[in-house]
């Protein structure tokens, strides 16, 4: 039996979930079962909906209705909170649903997860010890043991990048810059390219400072620590360029110079994919044992509520989530 993927509400006053009942309305969330409050998901604008116990439960859902999942210990009233705003039932609630997927998914009832945005200040106002879904999923994945090193990629038609550091001060993230860290991400985006078919993915790597260092006159990290990190992953066989200056790596590979490109912080590898429009990116999660993906953009709370949110990267995320799958085998 084809198992299902679990679709997460994300937080209740954003996007996310008019994202899933459009999603679902348009018939391009097959065989997905949303884990959500069925009277967020109502308001969003989702039609008939049918609460399930687990996906065991799927078969007898009536064709046409939404089959939702409702995790334990949601906070009442999630459906009157106000639009876009920052509201603590909300992160909680967000949690929840992330928490009860993964529960689900480890179980072996659902094949991937697929997550609709969280707001990360709505989830430190609840009190979540981690920053976005990125560090909870690793957090979730460890079991018992030490967590699995985890990187961001965005992706897109154009574009597949992979971070190196993501949810911390730029002051911090140039400290987090590191020989293992630049290493791990190499073997990580090497070894995740096997999902889309690449056995031997050609990855740029794009230098922290202007004109990647500039020789040494801009900064060091990339005399001293990149390029060393680069060699060490040539020397295991990866094909691995680079550093690059960083304001023109992405443009080549753009037109197919690379496969990936590797960038050093959050705003240097997504500036690129996201401006290439919010409709067509996907993020997922590289290095847990599972797939999980999500649209690249966030709660978009300046429209949440307004029914104007484009569903499109929730469902190239729920396309790129099957495609993982499959390739898993
Ligand atoms: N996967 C996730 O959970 C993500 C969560 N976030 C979080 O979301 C929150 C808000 O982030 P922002 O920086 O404001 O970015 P955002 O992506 O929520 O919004 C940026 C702009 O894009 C527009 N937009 C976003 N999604 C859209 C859609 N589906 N259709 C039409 N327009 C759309 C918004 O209206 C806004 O003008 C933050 O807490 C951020 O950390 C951001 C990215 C991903
Ligand atoms: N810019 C993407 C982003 O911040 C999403 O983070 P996460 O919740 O997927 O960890």
């Amino acid at each position: 039996m084809k198992l299902p993927l679990l679709v997460t509400m994300g937080d209740p006053a954003g996007v996310g979930p008019e994202i899933v009942a459009a999603a679902f309305r348009r018939g391009q969330a097959e065989a997905c079962i949303a884990v959500a409050d069925p009277a967020v998901l109502r308001r969003a604008g989702a039609g008939m909906l049918a609460v399930i116990e687990g996906p065991a439960d799927l078969a007898a859902v009536p064709p046409g209705c939404l089959p939702v999942i409702v995790p334990p210990g949601l906070p009442p009233g999630l459906a009157e909170l106000p639009w876009g705003r920052v509201d603590a039932r909300a992160g909680a609630a967000a949690a929840a649903c992330i928490e009860h997927a993964v529960r689900v998914l480890r179980a072996g009832e659902a094949a991937a997860i697929v997550t609709a945005p969280i707001h990360k200040e709505a989830l430190a106002a609840a009190g979540v010890p981690f920053p976005g879904h990125t560090e909870m999923l690793q957090a979730l994945a460890a079991d018992a043991g030490e967590p699995p090193p985890v990187r961001m990629m965005l992706a897109n038609e154009e574009l597949r990048v992979v971070l190196v550091t993501i949810h911390v001060a730029l002051r911090e993230a140039i400290e987090l810059v590191s020989f293992e860290r630049v290493l791990a991400t190499l073997r990580i985006a090497h070894a995740a390219a096997a999902a889309w078919g690449q056995a031997r993915p050609r990855i740029a790597v794009a230098g922290l400072n202007p004109h990647a260092g500039e020789g040494g006159l801009f900064g060091r990290e990339e005399i001293e620590i990149i390029a060393p990190a680069i060699e060490a992953a040539r020397a295991e066989g990866l094909d691995v360029a680079g550093p690059f200056p960083p304001d023109t790596v992405f443009m080549r590979a753009r037109r197919g110079a690379f496969d990936i490109v590797v960038a050093m912080t959050h705003d240097h590898g997504l500036i690129p994919v996201k401006y290439l429009g919010v409709e067509q990116g996907v993020n997922v999660t590289l290095g847990l044992p599972f797939v999980r993906t999500s649209p690249d953009h966030g709660t978009a709370f300046d429209i949440a509520g307004q029914g104007v949110a484009d569903p499109s990267s929730l469902v190239a995320a729920i396309r790129w989530a099957r495609a993982a799958v499959a390739a898993r085998g």
